[in-house]
């Protein structure tokens, strides 16, 4: 853990130097190092298989055989202090299909704050995260019987619950319809403007990124930039981030190829 002095401003959200990740036998993640800075929305961008996941997963303290240095709003990953500061949707929706939208998210308030003496808050921030991920309309109705979009919803509605400092997102657009799409992007953006909450958002569709305050680019479990999408447009001398991705994946290459001729 990196140390912190009691005046020092709040530390990043999270901070990684030589982060290396292995997953049965190969190493998935190289000597990564990082900042995530407050109050903003950082891309993880990159092809699949590049290891986005896993390094979502080390953020939130779920992945085993991890080394290096990786703080979490100052403390070490996957200290217990910080499962009530951090949200986490995986890929796959974690909801009840027999179970309500409204039950859904009663259920997850309770564990995440139990008690009857916090019945009355739990009632209202179920009541918001429902409103927050604009499902008010549908918030008897059977999971089940949702449309994926909808219940990809649920999901961000319970990470919501609690207001998480950090709100860590694996590919929350995938399968949804451009209008979706956007209006979840929107969503994001009023969480960390209005919150003050960090989102960290992975994503494999380029156009994505144009919609970040920052940036983090990975190819074959290696960083290719940390940066803002206007910063990397400009120093690749491109104009959209995908090309920035392209032209960063070429330089990486020919850079390999010259260590290799040179050995
Ligand atoms: N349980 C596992 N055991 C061994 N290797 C794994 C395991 N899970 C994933 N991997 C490997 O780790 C690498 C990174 O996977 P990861 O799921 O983090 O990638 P990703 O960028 O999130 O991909 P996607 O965008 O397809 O979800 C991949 O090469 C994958 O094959």
């Amino acid at each position: 853990m990196m140390n912190y002095a009691p005046d020092d401003p709040p530390p990043p959200a999270v901070q990684a130097a030589d982060l290396t990740v292995a997953r049965g036998p190969r190493t998935v993640l190289r000597g990564l190092g990082f900042t995530v800075p407050r109050g903003q929305i950082t891309g993880l961008l990159g092809p699949s298989g590049c290891g986005k996941s896993t390094l979502m997963r080390s953020i939130v303290g779920t992945q085993a055989k991890v080394s290096g240095t990786l703080d979490v709003l100052g403390r070490p990953a996957g200290h217990p202090a910080l499962r009530t500061r951090i949200g986490y949707v995986t890929q796959a929706p974690s909801v009840y299909d027999d179970l309500t939208v409204r039950q859904n998210l009663e259920y997850f308030a309770a564990i995440l704050d139990p008690g009857r003496a916090a019945a009355e808050r739990r009632h209202a921030h179920v009541t918001r995260a429902i409103a927050d991920v604009d499902l008010t309309s549908h918030a008897d109705a059977l999971a089940g019987n949702l449309s994926g979009g909808q219940r990809n919803r649920v999901s961000l509605a319970v990470a919501l619950l609690g207001t998480p400092e950090l709100i860590v997102l694996d590919e929350p657009t995938v399968g949804l319809d451009p209008v979706l799409r956007r209006d979840l992007w929107n969503l994001f953006h009023d969480i960390a403007a209005t919150r003050g909450t960090t989102l960290l958002v992975s994503s494999h569709v380029m156009d994505e990124a144009e919609r970040c305050h920052r940036l983090l680019l990975m190819r074959e479990g290696e960083l290719l930039a940390d940066d803002t999408p206007d910063a990397l447009r400009t120093r690749t001398r491109t104009d959209t981030v995908e090309e920035a991705f392209l032209h960063l994946v070429d330089e990486a290459v020919a850079a390999a190829r010259t260590k290799e001729t040179t050995r």
